[in-house]
């Protein structure tokens, strides 16, 4: 499987703009449109990620920490008033972006995409600390199911569901260095796709993965 290298990676990798709804028979919807944020959103989610890692590195006085859980109630006070339907919303949404614009999972550097496999950069901030130093164990799967879930739904693929995901942690994820990432199609048969994924930090193979992606049938959510 050959294909040419995608010039701008991140642009749409994974991007499943309205086929996810359509698949599931429901009508197009506008949506948020992104190019109203400029750079903004991206400042945003950058700055949540680092508030999370800073946060989890921190050992502030009582005051700091009442101080801070204040800001964030009028902060979530005044976002939910603004909640709005799943396919109208932003988080998550921008794959324009590298991260997607969210922070539940790491930021996934993609440095070249094609139609068949994905290489990029992820960097497990202290917010993803498992224990003496070592990312936890769950937060690994999550990367793997990111890269191999946008990978098992791009070029124009009908979107597909993870069926399995299978994960074997070969030696400790370490927390704050750039780490290598790849993930590519072993097969696609029918509605099944099967796909691998490796985490390096250097040589050293740190995790690796393969995943079943199921595409939906119509009606499927
Ligand atoms: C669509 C996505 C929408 C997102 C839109 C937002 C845009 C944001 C952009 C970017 C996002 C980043 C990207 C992330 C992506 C992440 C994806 C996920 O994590 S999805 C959440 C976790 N997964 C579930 O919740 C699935 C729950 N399970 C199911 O829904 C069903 O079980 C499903 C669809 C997977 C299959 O069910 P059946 O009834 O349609 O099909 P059957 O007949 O069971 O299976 C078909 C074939 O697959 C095999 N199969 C199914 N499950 C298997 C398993 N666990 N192990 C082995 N084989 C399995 C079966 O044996 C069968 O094979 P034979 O045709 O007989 O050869």
């Amino acid at each position: 499987m050959t294909s040419q290298p995608n010039p701008e990676p991140h642009k749409g990798f994974g991007d499943l703009g309205e086929r996810p709804w359509k698949a599931a028979g429901l009508p197009a919807h506008p949506g948020a449109d992104p190019a109203a944020y400029g750079r903004s959103w991206e400042t945003l989610a950058n700055a949540l990620s680092g508030f999370l890692d800073a946060l989890a590195e921190s050992v502030p006085g009582r005051e700091t920490v009442e101080a801070l859980a204040a800001d964030l109630t009028t902060w979530s006070d005044k976002l939910k008033p603004l909640a709005s339907p799943e396919r109208d919303r932003v988080f998550g949404r921008r794959t324009d972006l590298h991260g997607r614009g969210q922070s539940m999972s790491p930021k996934l550097v993609v440095i070249r995409s094609d139609r068949d496999s994905v290489e990029g950069t992820v960097h497990f901030g202290s917010y993803f600390l498992g224990g003496n130093g070592a990312v936890h164990g769950g937060a690994i799967p999550l990367i793997f199911d990111e890269i191999l879930g946008r990978l098992a739904n791009s070029a124009d693929r009908p979107p597909s569901r993870t069926a399995y995901l299978h994960t074997d942690f070969r030696s400790i994820t370490p927390i704050g260095p750039d780490l290598s990432i790849r993930a590519w199609f072993v097969s696609e048969e029918g509605r099944k796709r099967i796909l691998r994924a490796t985490i390096h930090h250097g040589d050293t193979l740190c995790a690796e993965a393969e995943g079943l992606f199921v595409a939906l049938r119509p009606g499927q959510p």
